[in-house]
Formats: C-alpha cells, structure tokens, sequence
C-alpha cells in the first residue's frame, strides 16, 4: 500500500491539501515535522509520495520548498493541490482577547495575518512554530503552553480542543495556497490537456540578458509560464537560479523543444515533473505551436533531409 508522506502534525493547511488528494484518503498518512524532512522521508524511501507547500497566493513562494526540491536526489511533482486557507485565534479555555501576549504560528501565516494583528493585538509577540498545527497542539493538554494563543485552521484548534477567539483574520479572505505531491522519479503522469511542467534552470554565466535567453526558449514556443522565482544558489553573492513553472506536458512538442532549448543554453536544467493542474484549466497555445504544427514542420525538414546522399 503507499505510504503518503505530509507536512505535519495532523490539522496543517498540507494535510487538508493531502485529503483532497483522493488516493490518499484511505492509504496510510505519515506527518513529518518539517519540509525538509517530508521531502527526505521520500528521498529515502520511507514514504512513497508527499505533500508541501509550495506557493501562497498572499506570501509568494514557500523558500524552504523551492530550495530542498531544487538540490539534493531528483524528486519530481505528481499532482498539485489548492487549498483556500482561513485562519482562525485560538486558546485554551478562560483565555481572553485582551489577556493574549504572545501567539504562535508558523511564519506564512504570521505574514497572512499581520494587518489584523496590527489592528486587533498591536502588543503582541510573535511566536514563530514550525507549523500551524503544532502551535495549536502546544496548547492542548499535555502540550507545554508556550505561547498564549495559536493562529491556525479551524480543523487544528478543534482537534486540539482549543476556543477559537477571534474567526477568519487573514488579511487576505480569499488566500489559497498551493501544495505539490512530489515522489522519487520513477514514473511521469500521462498528459491531461491540462498539464503544467516545473524546471529549475541554472545561468552559465552572469552576464546582460542571460534570463531573456531563457525564458526566450518559452516565449518563441508560444509556452506561457505562472511562476517564476529567483532562488539564490547558495554559492556566492547574487548568484541566483530560477523556478520556473509553465503551462504543457513534457510530451507537447512544443514544451520538448523548449526543455531541449534550455538544455543547450544553460548550466543546469532541473526538471521537477509534469503533472495535472489542480484548477482544470486547459494550456493556453500561442497559434501555430500545436504538437501538429511542430510534427508537420518536422515532417518537411526530414523530406528534404531525406535526399541528402
Ligand atoms: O503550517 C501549516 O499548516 C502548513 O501547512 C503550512 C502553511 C502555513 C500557512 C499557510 C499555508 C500553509
């Protein structure tokens, strides 16, 4: 049976995006305290799969992610996930409003909520947790307290017992963030129609124009992209590499042509998968770059070609 890996504890916004995974559903679910060791579960085969945030629509991309799935043993993303996220202020049992001194939570909520908490508790001190959930289940009995009040989902406050002191506090109301299932790669998902396709792309040089030669390899194939990110490479001083997610499947000709574009111009091409994109949508072809455009154009030049003596 697989075995799915998750952000943990139970309650986090990533178990909630795992559960909307439907194979998950009835298979076993392994928590992992932290990003990096859901992500070093399936490199070592302790899990099969798991789910991690990846990119929130208020906060931007989660760092911690990006960079464990850009270096280290290849992973690669099955499936993807949206999750509307609301955050509730949760304590223990006689806690008030006016008595909160410090609140714990992981640090993308705390930036989710910080107007509200700007408006509604200005004194307060931040409490960073490794996640929502567990800010919650420090509260619980048995948990050691360490903070005065959790902001987390409701799931998580109810799990753990807690009265939820202040409803829905995102800044944002209609905040989604998104998660990716990643597993060791051994198999791609077949192509959908819907697919969107994830690479990490590493310059040769620093040099005027070197991120217009890449995402040229996008642009000329009619390819449209919905993400791209510097991340620093960790080596030196502004030396970046970029994460880049763009709409089509490995297998549309016009994706091939551009990762073999890619592959040509830059150090490193990192490929992290191809997979169904969780909102339906369909991919966007600029015209004339159909895989029957670049068959047919393919089919003229190995005529020609084939009279070569
Ligand atoms: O801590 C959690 O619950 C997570 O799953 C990470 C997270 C935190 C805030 C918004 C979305 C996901």
């Amino acid at each position: 049976m697989t075995r799915y890996g998750y952000f943990g504890p139970s309650g986090t916004f990533t178990e909630m995006a795992l559960l909307d995974w439907p194979p998950a559903r009835d298979a076993e679910r392994v928590p992992f305290a932290s990003v990096d060791a859901t992500l070093a579960a399936v490199r070592g085969g302790d899990v099969d799969a798991a789910m991690v945030p990846i990119e929130n629509s208020v906060e931007g991309g989660v760092s911690a992610t990006l960079d464990a799935l850009a270096t280290g043993s290849p992973l690669i993303v099955i499936a993807e996930r949206l999750v509307k996220i609301r955050f509730v202020l949760a304590a223990r049992e006689g806690m008030t409003l006016e008595k909160v001194a410090t609140i714990g939570t992981h640090s993308h909520a705390w930036a989710q909520v910080r107007g509200w908490v700007g408006a509604n508790l200005p004194e307060v001190t931040y409490v960073p947790t490794l996640s929502t959930a567990s800010a919650a289940t420090d509260l619980a009995p048995g948990g050691e307290g360490r903070h005065d009040a959790a902001i987390c989902a409701p799931v998580a406050a109810a799990q753990a017992g807690l009265q939820v002191l202040a409803d829905d506090i995102g800044d944002i109301k209609r905040a989604v963030t998104r998660f990716v299932l990643v597993a060791r790669p051994n198999r791609i998902p077949a192509p959908t129609g819907g697919d969107k396709t994830t690479v990490v792309l590493y310059q040769r040089k620093d040099m005027a124009g070197g991120l217009l030669r890449l995402l040229e390899q996008f642009a000329t194939r009619g390819i449209n992209m919905t993400r791209l990110e510097s991340r620093p490479t960790k080596h030196s001083m502004g030396d970046y590499c970029f994460s880049v997610d763009i709409e089509g499947h490995v297998l549309d000709e016009r994706v091939g042509e551009a990762l073999t574009g890619l592959k040509r111009v830059c150090a490193e091409v990192v490929f992290l998968g191809s997979y169904a994109r969780a909102d339906n949508g369909r991919a966007q072809v600029a015209p004339f770059n159909g895989d029957d455009d670049f068959r047919a154009a393919a089919r003229w030049l190995d005529a020609i070609r084939d009279l070569v003596q």
